[in-house]
């Protein structure tokens, strides 16, 4: 039988957008129901067990000092922040060689430092003559929306050690190849996440704080507050709207609302059924759009046996695994986690094979291969391994939001631009800190700002 229901507003999505959407509408005196397809709330943001009770994040985990409405969230839901490891040297490892070093700039040969120095000027030059809320009036919109990333990496930085480490960067940003993310798209993202020395650093960057009992906690503590307000295992399968509300349609329910605020990604939202048709430009959106995927995997050792050694777990490499490795420790460091990401980019030095691709074994083996390397023989023996696939989850199209070539400037504002009485939340509908958990939290309060202004 179905169960219909009536309330003001439908969120569709659980995720950290949909959830702050909801209690923003709750703490406005609105009734709100929220669907969400997976059998849990949070979707980008859930914690590994590491063991003893002690986690590691599978998804969204940093942020940094200039992500002021996630540290506002944080403080309104009680939940403490601590600093990400960072005491002690990184290590630094190419061609065999291997350097430890302090500060936040590798221990490049000169010649590269200045490729990287120069590449990252132009680029910071370039990202500041697009404009935030519209990238596709830039000057030269058509120009860069019809390239990649890559490939201007590949023709103006010229030195192979100064474009690894840029591509290793922007690989982590975009968890793809950068042959797939529009040169127009990176130098937006650029220029509304706080600059790439802000995006790139750990120290007064993006990467400088993480969220005590993991960010899982955040997306607990917000479904705890709306109880039976948030349906699990409710995929919304269509929404169909009129002058007079919308009816939302899952699973054996019915919704009738005044407005829906779908929180999601784009490509996600491609599932639900729309009455009437979507806008062209959105619907062409939706088939277009791309998330970045990659596996997000860590090793648990007893403690964390680097820092006797004046190390603190971080590594920038061209090993044929972890290009990147960072210590992801509890804060009282009672088990020592490393983490890398991998992915399936095939430029420049990186080349995950299928035989690591498809096999878990093999990606442990390998990666631990590459602690022992970097950190020695102790590495050899972890207690536990952990990862999480983001590349087959069936409701969450991947990371973070890439734009191919083309999809900027042909689809504008469809990300964003209500259609009637559905609205759009999510992380990748933020102008600022897009597919950060800041742009979650940004487009939640502008969704909101949205329905209020729309009245009934
Ligand atoms: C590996 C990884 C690392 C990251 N690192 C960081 C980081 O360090 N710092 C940072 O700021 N951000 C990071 N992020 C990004 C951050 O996690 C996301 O920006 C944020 O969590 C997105 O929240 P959201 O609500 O917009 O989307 P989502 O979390 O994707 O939520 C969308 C929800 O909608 C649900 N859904 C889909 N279809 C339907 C349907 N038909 N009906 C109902 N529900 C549906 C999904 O199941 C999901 O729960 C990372 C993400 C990943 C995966």
């Amino acid at each position: 039988m179905t169960e219909t229901l009536t309330t003001d507003f439908v969120v569709a999505g659980a995720g950290l957008s949909g959830l702050v959407t909801a209690r923003r509408l709750v703490r406005r005196g609105h009734s709100v129901l929220v669907l969400e397809a997976d059998d849990r709330a949070g979707g980008r943001l859930v914690n590994l067990d590491a063991g003893d009770g002690v986690i590691s994040e599978g998804g969204g985990q940093w942020i940094g000092p200039k992500h002021t409405a996630m540290a506002d969230l944080l403080s309104e839901l009680g939940l403490k922040t601590f600093p990400t490891y960072t005491d002690g040297r990184t290590i630094y490892l190419r061609g065999g060689r291997r350097r430890t070093y302090g500060g936040t700039i590798p221990p490049m040969r000169p010649l590269a430092l200045l490729d990287f120095a120069q590449a990252q000027f132009r680029l910071e030059r370039m990202a500041a003559t697009v404009p935030a809320a519209a990238p596709w009036r830039a000057g030269k919109a058509a120009e860069w929306d019809s390239t990649t990333l890559g490939h201007w990496l590949r023709r103006n930085c010229r030195v192979a050690e100064a474009r690894h480490v840029f591509e290793l960067g922007f690989t982590l940003v975009f968890a793809e190849d950068l042959s797939h993310v529009s040169l127009l798209k990176a130098l937006h993202q650029i220029s509304t996440s706080g600059g790439i020395d802000f995006m790139m650093n750990t120290e007064n960057g993006a990467q400088e704080t993480r969220v005590a009992g993991g960010t899982q906690a955040v997306a607990d503590a917000i479904a705890g507050e709306l109880g039976d307000r948030v349906r699990l295992g409710s995929p919304v399968t269509s929404i169909e709207q009129d002058a007079r509300g919308v009816l939302v349609r899952s699973a054996g329910l019915e919704a009738r609302c005044r407005r829906v605020v779908v929180a999601m990604t784009p490509a996600d939202a491609g599932r639900i059924k729309f009455l009437p048709e979507l806008p062209t430009r959105r619907a062409k959106l939706q088939r277009a759009w791309r998330n970045g995927g990659e596996r997000k995997i860590c090793v648990v050792y007893e403690r964390p046996f680097w820092r006797d050694r004046g190390l603190n777990g971080s590594a920038i490499t061209d090993l044929p695994i972890a290009h990147y490795v960072v210590d992801n420790s509890p804060p009282d460091a009672t088990k020592g986690i490393l983490m890398t990401f991998i992915g399936t980019a095939a430029s420049g030095s990186f080349q995950w094979t299928d035989a690591v691709l498809d096999n878990a074994d093999a990606r442990r083996d390998a990666f631990v291969d590459d602690l022992v390397t970097l950190f020695g023989a102790e590495a050899r023996k972890p207690e536990r391994y952990l990862e999480k696939s983001w590349i087959a989850e069936p409701w969450i199209a991947g990371v973070a939001a890439l734009r191919t070539p083309g999809v900027l400037t042909n689809y504008t504002d469809a990300a964003t631009a209500p259609v009637g009485r559905v609205h759009w939340a999510g992380a990748e509908t933020s102008v600022e800190f897009e597919s950060y958990m800041e742009g979650a939290v940004r487009a939640a309060e502008r969704a909101v700002a949205e329905v209020d202004a729309a009245g009934r």
